[in-house]
């Protein structure tokens, strides 16, 4: 459960004053998600979500995140709406937090996606990478290469306590990533946490994208390759060919990938499941027992990386072969 700060109905009403939202009718924590606290409230008007931003969240990003949010939907995207305060500004303060209240969209997240969502989730992923052209705020991305090494640093040394032989395998497959990660391909506004709970669907239709709050520059196929990894392996480990070509199909009918990015896939994938493995083996490590939270298992993502190591051309996670020039 990720309520980590909680509220009182006092100040919630005392924040609320400052938006045209409505009379407060109720409110509960919600029972999902890792980083921030959310409460679901309903209101005399539309239902909305609040969510105080926690201590993993610089505030300093927050214009970037909830800026998109508005740049996106301004451009017929489907994704929450940060609502301004009377005053104009998006973020206020409570509990001691910065916060904000989000329109709520409407749909669930699919425990169980077949084929024909991954292709919808190709689609929406590349029409949120063409409608984020033209956002002018800059976000570098703190969890691609570059901050591998740091983050690695901080689990290293306990690394065995999860799985023997893991110090050696993962300081390996950092080096080589380092060494092999691609200097130039199309970027622009990427997602970065496009799993499962962070898309919605009313029925088979994809209703849209949450949780923006790993959105940073990055190459634009490693938003593919994140998810590949999160939408296209099974349960028992093994990857779906079907949704594979599926998601890339769905993707690619909205942006084709270039030569470059389709070459460079499998290296982005090893490098998507190395990004999860160390934010999940760090929390394993620190999340203490009791906590609020439930935690993710970092080995899910080592075997995924262990499969894209020996995977050779992008042609086996199912991207369709190029066409004859
Ligand atoms: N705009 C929204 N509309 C409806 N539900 C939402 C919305 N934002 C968040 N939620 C609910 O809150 C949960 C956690 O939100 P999320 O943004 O993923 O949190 P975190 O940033 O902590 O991971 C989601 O799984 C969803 O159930
Ligand atoms: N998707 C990440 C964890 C972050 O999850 P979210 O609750 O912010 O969507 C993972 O699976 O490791």
């Amino acid at each position: 459960m990720a309520v980590y700060t909680d509220i009182t109905e006092n100040d919630l009403r005392a924040f609320l004053t400052h938006y045209d939202v409505g009379e407060l009718t109720s409110y509960k924590g919600i029972a999902e998600g890792v980083e921030n606290s959310n409460f679901l409230l309903h209101t005399t008007q539309d239902p909305l979500i609040l969510t105080l931003y926690e201590k993993r969240v610089d505030k300093a990003d927050l214009p970037f995140f909830l800026g998109l949010m508005q740049h996106l939907r301004a451009r017929g995207l489907s994704c929450p709406l940060p609502l301004p305060r009377r005053d104009g500004q998006l973020l206020g303060e409570l509990s001691g937090r910065p916060a904000a209240l989000i329109s709520f969209l409407e749909g669930m997240w699919l425990r169980k996606p077949e084929a024909r969502h991954c292709r919808e989730v190709g689609v929406a992923l590349a029409k949120m990478h063409l409608g984020s052209e033209g956002f002018s705020l800059k976000r570098p991305n703190a969890l691609s290469v570059e901050g591998w090494r740091n983050l690695w640093g901080k689990s290293r040394d306990r690394a065995d306590e999860v799985e023997a032989g893991l110090q050696e395998e993962v300081s390996a497959e950092l080096a080589y990533l380092e060494q092999h990660w691609p200097a130039d391909l199309p970027a622009g506004v990427i997602h970065a946490d496009l799993f499962q709970d962070n898309v919605f669907f009313l029925g088979d239709e994809l209703s849209g994208l949450i949780d923006f709050y790993f959105a940073c520059n990055d190459f634009y196929a490693y938003d593919v390759a994140i998810c590949l990894n999160a939408w296209c392996f099974e349960k028992d480990g093994s990857y779906n060919l079907t949704k594979g070509m599926a998601l890339l199909e769905g993707y690619g009918s909205v942006r084709p990938l270039s030569a470059a990015e389709r070459e460079a896939l499998p290296v982005l994938a090893r490098g998507s499941a190395l990004r999860f493995f160390l934010t999940r083996l760090y929390d394993w490590l620190t999340t203490p027992a009791g906590a609020l939270v439930v935690k993710k298992d970092p080995l899910e993502y080592l075997r995924k990386l262990r499969f894209h190591r020996a995977i050779e051309t992008s042609i086996e996670y199912g991207l369709a072969a190029e066409p004859r020039q």
